[in-house]
């Protein structure tokens, strides 16, 4: 099966966007894999498909594939790819739309300096919603909120670090580290995504406080590894370190791939703001393995 496909980024985070407004194309799992696949395939961190309104009030559908092929609730970097290619594609004239992902709703803008806002909504604490299994663990408190003790083994010697926890419509584990360059991403990161405590697994950040309104951050990301940055990955950090009282309201999150702001009020279900870039890289058309659907 030959399909066209358009490459985006943002701030790095790479993805390969689907038309799927005229008809779904019906992927198998091995399929997303393939496309993400960076030397079978396309390469992506994540497949996003652009599917027509399921409801009156919505504009679009939004479908999130990991590079491991498993679907994922949200995605904030393509969001904002989201919106420029339907924008640019003809499929909207609007420069804000409502967009229907599998954890709600979400309205990405395009803004008059080419970067592109998005509402993400409101940040999720209750732990049975991240899903996060904390049964037995004393938390530490800090102010108002707390961390979690994460025991890692088996790690040689074996860590206990410790994370805050939240949703952003998807799971997120956030540590706070003295250096995101010597941060242990790579040997922790699968540790941390695959902990028998998060039974969907995790995102896992690495966040490091330059002052009350500049971090870094490196993500390592269920299903596609560390990418040069993850846009829930920066909303969590930031409304993690704005409830342990470390940051302000509006943030400027460096990752590896670039300069994403966050903003949020700190009052619980206000919304998340996230503004970054969005920019199509290239246009194409793949032969998709047929044995793989
Ligand atoms: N890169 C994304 C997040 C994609 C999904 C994530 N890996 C998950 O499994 O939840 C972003 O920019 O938010």
């Amino acid at each position: 099966m030959r399909i066209p496909f358009t490459k985006m980024q943002g701030a790095g985070n790479d993805f390969v966007v689907l038309d799927e407004t005229r008809g779904l194309l019906h992927l198998s799992r091995a399929q997303y894999r393939q496309l993400a696949d960076r030397h079978f395939g396309v390469g992506a961190d994540q497949i996003l498909s652009v599917r027509p309104s399921p409801a009156p009030g919505i504009d679009f559908e939004y479908v999130i594939h990991n590079a491991d092929g498993g679907e994922v609730e949200q995605c904030g970097n393509g969001a904002r790819c989201f919106v420029r290619y339907v924008r640019d594609k003809g499929l909207t004239g609007k420069d804000s739309v409502r967009v229907r992902t599998m954890s709600g709703v979400i309205e990405p803008r395009l803004d008059a300096d080419g970067r592109v806002t998005v509402d993400m909504g409101a940040p999720v604490f209750e732990l049975q919603l991240v899903p996060f299994d904390a049964a037995g663990l004393s938390p530490q408190s800090h102010g108002s909120w707390q961390t979690w003790p994460l025991a890692l083994a088996p790690a040689a010697p074996s860590t206990t670090i410790s994370v805050a926890v939240l949703s952003m419509g998807n799971p997120h584990a956030v540590q706070l580290v003295a250096d995101v360059e010597t941060a242990p991403v790579a040997a922790q990161g699968p540790m941390i995504e695959n902990h028998a405590r998060f039974p969907r697994r995790v995102n896992a950040g690495f966040l490091q406080v330059v002052d009350r309104s500049h971090v870094k951050l490196r993500v390592w990301e269920r299903g596609a590894g560390e990418t040069l940055a993850c846009g829930t990955g920066a909303c969590a950090a930031v409304v993690a370190g704005i409830r342990l009282g470390l940051l302000d309201a509006r943030v400027d999150v460096q990752t590896r791939g670039g300069v994403l702001t966050i903003e949020w009020s700190g009052r619980e279900g206000a919304p998340v703001l996230m503004t970054g870039p969005a920019v199509t890289v290239y246009e194409g058309e793949i032969n998709l393995d047929e044995n793989n659907a």
